[in-house]
């Protein structure tokens, strides 16, 4: 545990420290204690002897007054030492985080994260603290007074030792319970704080469907599975715990019994079996109130292991030799095959090869599955492929260093989010040093001038969390802003598949028409408007994760194929929309 706990900081220094400290805490203690041997030897005597006991009385008082030092010192310490060592975990683990594949970020990825950066990185920066420093303590002091109590008897000091190993058996076995009991209840509290969110974002579904308590019940489920789980815990440690209470109260029966023995058969003086006695107070104490430290100590371990679950993700791999440079803007996929690994059954994309120079505008075509999405994933590199390879302006894409890449890249997504702070600083997301003369510019180009002027506070209107303030379509008009702002010579688009309002949807397609008119710019867009394929150079046609078209949308559309299906099946959407609305 101690090794995990050093490997898991990226600067065990004050770790090291607050462990010494209280290490330190720990051997004065059983010295202190081991010098109440001389003295009272030297004074419970018929004649006390003061000049005997002199010498270990100011050993005592000076040990005594260093400890009272160090007590004083380390209480802020710890406090401090527990706030730095939080702070410098979550900052070790985010500084892995930005390392790692951005497809690791899904649903499940972000949700784990968000409790182990909370949560588990919490814990463990205070347990270190507040239960590794006792635990130090509590191991250390009875190891002491072993040596100590080797120097004034070794039978004693033999039956003090006997006692640990049986000790530690039955704590150890504890321990493994109290650690089950751990995982189990932090899987129930995931699970609670997972209803507790779905209850919020389903609101609005299940009142429409007239369930509105239906979140409650679930959540009700989940905390009774909670307190189950608890209660479990605890009726399944009783019995070890009560164990190892046995075997400390055995142990001092056992030391009273010889204590007892040798005085009588005069081996021990009384002054021997004082000191003797309150040895083994002070040794049986701490080692008593290790059984109080097993469950902190388990979730501490437990705590280390998910941390490490995250450290351990490799991070996205970097060329030795990376590219800083992007010359141009083409996109040439070259037999790429990709999978996203465990629970998938067949690729998302076998074999997939198409070309986009440079300032071109391509059309992802495809039913629902096809691998649409993907094939804009892997040019922005969120995941590396199987086999194959992707180049952009010349160079693989893993041969790029990531931030060269993605500050080339601009993506579009469908569903948009905004952070919950003015539409300006959502635009500046994109470059923070644009001026004004340059926000208004993308701004009026995405149309999001418009909404800007519908709302209250203009450019410092708040968006809302997520951007719920705006429609769908006003939210991707404002990220097709960010796009134009960024300047990114390559921008992916995941045009939205749901209907927009009029006014959106001529909106949107002017924003998109806008974008693809600078001849530097290579803008692919997942197409599901008639208006957008018309305005694309190059139609790609997916079906089941491989290319079965590929051409000019007039031409394809001559051919019948796919493109031509689709195409029209969004036209007869599209006049089905006017007709209705
Ligand atoms: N994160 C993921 N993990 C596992 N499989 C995935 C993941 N994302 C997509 N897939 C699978 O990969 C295949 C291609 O999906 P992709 O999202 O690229 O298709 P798409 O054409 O964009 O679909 P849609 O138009 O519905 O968005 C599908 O079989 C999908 O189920």
């Amino acid at each position: 545990m101690i090794g995990h706990l050093y490997r898991l900081w990226p600067h065990p220094g004050l770790l090291v420290r607050l462990g010494l400290l209280h290490a330190a805490f720990a051997v004065l203690q059983g010295l202190l204690l081991g010098a109440l041997v001389p003295i009272l030897r030297a004074l419970l005597r018929p004649q006390p002897d003061f000049h005997a006991a002199t010498p270990w009385l100011v050993a005592g008082a000076v040990g005594f007054a260093v400890y009272a030092v160090l007590r004083v010192i380390a209480t802020p310490v710890g406090f401090a030492a527990s706030v730095e060592l939080t702070v410098q975990l979550r900052h070790h683990l985010m500084r892995h985080v930005t390392t790692l594949p951005l497809g690791w970020f899904t649903g499940t990825g972000k949700a784990r994260l968000g409790r182990i950066v909370t949560a588990s990185a919490g814990s463990v920066g205070r347990l270190a603290v507040a239960i590794g420093a006792p635990a130090i303590t509590c191991t250390l002091v009875p190891v002491t007074i072993i040596a100590v109590t080797f120097a004034v008897d070794w039978r004693m000091a033999l039956l003090f030792l006997a006692i640990v190993p049986i000790a530690l058996l039955v704590l150890r076995r504890s321990g493994r319970i109290a650690s089950i009991a751990e995982v189990e209840l932090e899987q129930a509290a995931t699970e609670i704080a997972g209803r507790a969110v779905e209850i919020g974002q389903a609101q609005p579904v299940l009142r429409a469907a007239g369930q509105g308590s239906t979140g409650s019940v679930r959540l009700r489920a989940a905390l009774d599975e909670h307190r189950i789980i608890y209660r479990r815990g605890l009726r399944r440690s009783l019995m070890p715990d009560l164990s190892y209470t046995g075997v400390v109260m055995a142990g001092f029966v056992a030391v009273l019994v010889l204590g007892g023995v040798f005085l009588l058969d005069g081996t021990y003086a009384v002054a021997d079996t004082v000191a003797l006695l309150v040895l083994a107070i002070r040794f049986l104490e701490p080692l008593g109130h290790l059984i109080e430290l097993n469950g902190g100590l388990r979730a501490l371990d437990n705590s280390v292991t998910r941390l490490e679950s995250i450290l351990r993700v490799p991070a996205l791999p970097r060329s030795s030799k990376p590219v800083r440079r992007m010359e141009n803007s083409s996109i040439e996929f070259r037999d790429v095959t990709f999978s996203y690994g465990e629970g998938t059954e067949d690729p998302a994309l076998s074999g997939v090869s198409f070309d986009c120079p440079a300032g071109s505008t391509t059309a992802l075509v495809g039913p629902s599955g096809s691998g649409k999405t993907t094939v804009t994933r892997l040019i922005a590199r969120f995941f590396d492929v199987d086999a194959g390879g992707i180049r952009v302006g010349g160079v693989d894409v893993r041969d790029y260093e990531p931030e060269t890449l993605l500050s080339d890249i601009a993506i579009v997504f469908q569903d948009v989010y905004l952070f919950d702070t003015t539409i300006e600083d959502n635009l500046r997301l994109a470059r923070p040093d644009a001026s004004h003369e340059e926000l208004v510019a993308a701004a009026r180009a995405a149309r999001v001038d418009e909404i800007i002027d519908r709302l209250p506070d203009g450019w410092n209107t708040r968006v809302g969390e997520g951007g719920a303030q705006l429609s769908g379509g006003e939210r991707q008009r404002v990220s097709i802003a960010r796009a134009l702002l960024k300047q990114a010579r390559i921008v992916l688009i995941d045009e939205a598949a749901s209907a927009l309002d009029p006014e959106n949807e001529a909106a949107v397609s002017e924003a998109i028409t806008h974008l693809t008119r600078d001849p530097e710019r290579t803008v692919i867009v997942i197409a599901h408007r008639p208006t957008t394929l018309a305005t694309a150079d190059n139609v790609v046609a997916l079906h089941d994760g491989r290319v079965v078209e590929t051409g000019s949308p007039a031409e394809l559309h001559r051919t019948g194929g796919l493109f031509a299906r689709i195409y029209d099946q969004y036209e007869q959407t599209r006049s089905w929309h006017i007709v209705t609305s």
